[in-house]
């Protein structure tokens, strides 16, 4: 677990965290995200889970720009990021588990594209996507084209390509599914670091022994709402276990476990 000192500044503000989320509100058939709050600080490492179709997605997608909600707002280091959303997006990473890379492409060429879309100085963006590349074992691979590459290649390219302009958030959708053991130390480590240097990770998981070894704190979605949010220990609590060494598994299964299947 990461130690960290907390911002006296942040007293709850909303400009004072890294994140925000007010009332987010997303209605498909049914309610996917319904009135959520979220508030994640600066430099905070936070690990979203939930069930199968909780609205983990949904919210984080809303947060990156991907989709518009039909109500609330979302503040990214103080930035409305939906009256502003360029201006959010460029301090702003998101990782979907379903990474698109231009497959014609080598991985430098690629972290070039990307970085030139941010207008970052074409000798910075080389510099960041070296140590990228080579962070995430990707050198040796650097002047290959992706279109050979394995599925966990290809993610961890993803990733460089989210991380080269330098963002103060990273927001991560299911960051290790299809990831070797090798390859989730590489990108757990990366983000590691990016915490050391700063930034603000949110990601959801479903592995729920990352969430406990990664994350300072965690939310719970389910349907839509947060219903339990804290430490390992406040989540226990929440769960009603008195069990100091109970499992993060046990505790979700019985925060989300009272929830009837949706019809
Ligand atoms: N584009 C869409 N069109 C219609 N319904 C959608 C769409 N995207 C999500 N949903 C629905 O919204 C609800 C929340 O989905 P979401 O993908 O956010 O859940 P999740 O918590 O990320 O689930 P999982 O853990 O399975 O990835 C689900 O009922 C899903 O079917």
């Amino acid at each position: 677990m990461i130690v960290r000192e907390m911002d006296s500044s942040l007293g709850g503000s909303d400009t004072g965290s890294a994140l925000a989320v007010r009332g987010l509100r997303k209605v498909f058939q049914r309610p996917a995200v319904d009135g959520l709050d979220l508030t994640i600080r600066r430099g905070e490492f936070y690990a979203l889970l939930g069930p199968n179709g909780a609205g983990k997605t949904t919210t984080l997608r809303m947060v990156a720009g991907l989709m518009k909600p039909d109500a609330g707002s979302v503040s990214i280091f103080g930035i409305d990021a939906l009256a502003r959303p360029n201006a959010a997006k460029q301090i702003t990473a998101w990782v979907s588990d379903e990474p698109m890379i231009y497959d014609k492409l080598t991985p430098l060429e690629y972290l070039a594209f990307v970085a030139g879309l941010w207008g970052i100085d074409p000798k910075l963006a080389e510099t960041n996507a070296r140590d990228l590349l080579r962070w995430l074992e990707l050198a040796p691979n650097a002047d290959e084209r992706c279109e050979g590459f394995s599925k966990g290649m290809r993610q961890k390219v993803a990733l460089a390509g989210a991380l080269v302009h330098d963002p103060r958030l990273i927001i991560l959708d299911e960051p290790l599914t299809g990831l070797d053991a090798r390859a989730a130390r590489l990108v757990k480590d990366v983000l590691l670091e990016k915490v050391r240097q700063g930034c603000t990770v949110i990601m959801t998981t479903h592995i729920l022994e990352v969430a406990e070894r990664m994350a300072e704190r965690i939310g719970v979605i389910s349907r839509g709402k947060l219903i339990a949010e804290g430490t390992l220990d406040e989540l226990r609590s929440q769960a009603g276990s008195q069990v100091g060494d109970t499992s993060l598994e046990d505790v979700f299964l019985t925060l989300v476990g009272g929830e009837e299947p949706l019809p």
